[in-house]
């Protein structure tokens, strides 16, 4: 960890459920799910500065999150509160990864406030300590608090970390949000797949069992299967809405990207084993 001072800039990388299956729902409406978390060397930027005072403000807005719930500005008033701290921060965000996309920003975003607020307030917890923290904020936080690709188990907190292969992935976006609320609460929803063990996954092309009931409600994701499905096999992340394809080599990503850059955003990107903010730490304390 870098020495303590007064601004600090991190990355809050996106991640990819390689696969997801939902094997229950919990007393609590939760469900019970087993995932393989790769990062992608795409992130938004967090820049944090301190301040006089004990306030915290997000000087950046986000559409359509207000001020007060974004998860950023939750994270901080957590962190805050859980360590006492009588220090408040400045936070600004160029924000490059889309929302409902299934890529995971907002999580991520939470988990890299609390990473750099630990160490800009000083608190001094693990980061062991900041994942449990970080899960009351959502399902994904503990993964990007931890930074190492993962099978999770549980809501996603129970986490075995993995070494995959680092391909390149070529990720579209219908033009579309989804809330993750709302594909869970499907009552069509497949929630009886039977668990299967880490080694198992590892090396194997898993399913998502959202992505049935994603394609019913939202057309547009359909269509982008369809048609990235032309090129490789496509597949769905998280609740969606981002699809991705699979390649060994970041050219011919390319250059399926450039056939269908026309017709859907997209974007090419490496499979990372650690994640853009653990590498960014680890530069930041070999430089001081
Ligand atoms: C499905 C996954 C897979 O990585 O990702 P996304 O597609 O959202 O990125 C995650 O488990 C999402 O995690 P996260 O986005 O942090 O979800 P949360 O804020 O904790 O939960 C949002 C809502 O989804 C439902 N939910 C979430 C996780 C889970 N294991 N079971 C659920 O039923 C709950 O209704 C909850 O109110
Ligand atoms: N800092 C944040 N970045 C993105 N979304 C946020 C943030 N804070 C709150 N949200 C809310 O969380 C929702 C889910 O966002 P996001 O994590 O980007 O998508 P997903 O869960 O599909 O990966 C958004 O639609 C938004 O309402």
């Amino acid at each position: 960890m870098p020495a303590p001072r007064n601004h600090l800039s991190l990355p809050a990388p996106a991640k990819l459920n390689l696969m997801l299956h939902i094997l229950g729902r919990r007393p609590d409406g939760y469900h019970e799910l087993q995932t393989l978390f790769q990062f992608l060397d795409h992130h938004d930027s967090l820049h944090f500065s301190l301040r006089s005072d004990s306030e915290i403000h997000l000087l950046d807005p986000m559409p359509g999150v207000a001020h007060d719930s974004n998860l950023i500005v939750r994270a901080a008033r957590l962190l805050q509160q859980h360590c006492a701290s009588t220090q408040g921060v400045d936070i600004r965000i160029d924000k490059r990864l889309p929302m409902g996309g299934g890529l995971g920003g907002g999580s991520s975003n939470a988990a890299t406030t609390l990473v750099a607020l630990n160490h800009l307030w000083q608190c001094g917890l693990s980061p062991e300590q900041l994942a449990a923290l970080g899960l009351q904020l959502g399902a994904d936080v503990p993964v990007f608090v931890h930074g190492q690709a993962a099978f999770a188990e549980g809501v996603g907190e129970k986490l075995t970390f993995v070494e995959l292969d680092e391909p390149w992935f070529l990720v579209v976006r219908p033009d579309v949000a989804i809330s993750t609320a709302k594909i869970f609460s499907d009552p069509c929803l497949t929630r009886d797949t039977p668990p299967c063990k880490v080694r198992s996954v590892l090396g194997q092309d898993g399913h998502n069992d959202c992505q049935p009931t994603v394609e019913r409600h939202y057309p547009q994701v359909r269509q982008a299967l369809e048609l990235l499905g032309e090129y490789v096999p496509a597949k769905l992340t998280g609740t969606g809405s981002c699809i991705f394809g699979v390649f060994p080599n970041q050219a011919e990503a390319d250059k399926v990207a450039a056939r269908i850059s026309g017709t859907l955003e997209c974007f090419v990107a490496r499979g990372c084993n650690r994640s853009s903010l653990q590498l960014e730490l680890e530069r930041q304390t070999r430089e001081r």
